[in-house]
C-alpha cells in the first residue's frame, strides 16, 4: 500500500527544500515522481526553496483531479512511483481525498508539504484534511524563531507594516516585503499593498507585536 505523508511547519522552516530533497533521493534510485504545486511564491509552476534550489512542477488548479494527472502519465507510457505536492495547504479537501485514493488504490507514495494554519491561526481546509487522512504527520525539524527567540509557529500577515486579522485566506507573498494586489475585502481604498508574512510565537502573534523590524524587511524602525 502507498503512504500519504504530510510534512508541515510555519513559513520559512524548509518545507520546499525538504520536498526537493525527497524528490531528488527517490529519483536517484530510479523511482519516477510526479511533482505538483499550487501557487508557488514565484508565480511559476515550480517548487522554489529559499536555499536557492528550484524544480519544475505541474500546477494543480482549483478543479484539477490529481488522479487524472497520474492517468495522463500512464497514458504517455510513464509509470508513477511517488507524488510530491508543495504548498499542499492550498489543495481542496476533495483533492486530498484523491491523493489518499492514489495511495490506497494504486499504491503510490504521496509526500505533501505545507503550512498548517493561515494568518488567522486557523487550519487551511487542505491541511485540515491532511491531518485527518495522512498515514504520517511530520513537523519539519528546522525551528523558525520569533524575534523574541522563542520558537515561532504562527504566520502573521503584515500589510503596510501592521499585522492584519481580516482578508482573503490566500494571498501569495514572501517573508520579504513585496507589493501584492489585494481584494477590496482586505483593504478599503487601495487594491495594492505591501505585504509580507512574519513568523511569530503565540504571545506575539496574539498581541501583534512585530518586534524590532530589521532592514531585511525593508522598513525602518528605531528600537
Ligand atoms: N543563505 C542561506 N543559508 C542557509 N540557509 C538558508 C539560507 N537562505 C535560506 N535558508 C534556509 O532555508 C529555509 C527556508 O527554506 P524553504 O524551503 O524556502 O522554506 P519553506 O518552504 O518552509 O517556506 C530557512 O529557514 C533557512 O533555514
Ligand atoms: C499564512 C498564509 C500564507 N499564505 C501564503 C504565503 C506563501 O505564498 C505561502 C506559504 O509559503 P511557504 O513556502 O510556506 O513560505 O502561503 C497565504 O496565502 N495565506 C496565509 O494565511
Amino acid at each position: 500500500m502507498g503512504r500519504l505523508k504530510f510534512c508541515y511547519g510555519p513559513m520559512d522552516c524548509g518545507k520546499s527544500t525538504l520536498a526537493l530533497q525527497i524528490d531528488h533521493n527517490h529519483a536517484r534510485q530510479g523511482r519516477r515522481g510526479l511533482v505538483l504545486v499550487r501557487h508557488d511564491r514565484s508565480g511559476a509552476p515550480q517548487i522554489s526553496s529559499r536555499i536557492g534550489l528550484t524544480r519544475q512542477a505541474v500546477e494543480v488548479g482549483e478543479d484539477t483531479d490529481v488522479r487524472e494527472l497520474v492517468r495522463q502519465e500512464w497514458a504517455r507510457g510513464q509509470h508513477v512511483d511517488y507524488v510530491v505536492v508543495d504548498e499542499a495547504q492550498f489543495l481542496s479537501p476533495a483533492q486530498v481525498d484523491q491523493l489518499a485514493e492514489l495511495a490506497d488504490g494504486v499504491e503510490i507514495d504521496v509526500y505533501c508539504f505545507g503550512i498548517a494554519t493561515d494568518f488567522r491561526s486557523r487550519l487551511f481546509p487542505g491541511a485540515a484534511r491532511l491531518f485527518e487522512l495522512a498515514d504520517e504527520l511530520q513537523p519539519v525539524q528546522v525551528e523558525v524563531l520569533c524575534w523574541c527567540g522563542l520558537p515561532g509557529r504562527f504566520n502573521a500577515r503584515v500589510v503596510d507594516g501592521e499585522v492584519v486579522r481580516e482578508g482573503d485566506t490566500v494571498v501569495v507573498a514572501d517573508t520579504e516585503q513585496s507589493v501584492v494586489e489585494t481584494s477590496a475585502s482586505a483593504r478599503f481604498e487601495a487594491d495594492f499593498a505591501t505585504v509580507r508574512y512574519q513568523v511569530l510565537c503565540r504571545r506575539h502573534f496574539r498581541s501583534g507585536d512585530l518586534g524590532p523590524v530589521t532592514a531585511h524587511h525593508g522598513q525602518l524602525r528605531l528600537t
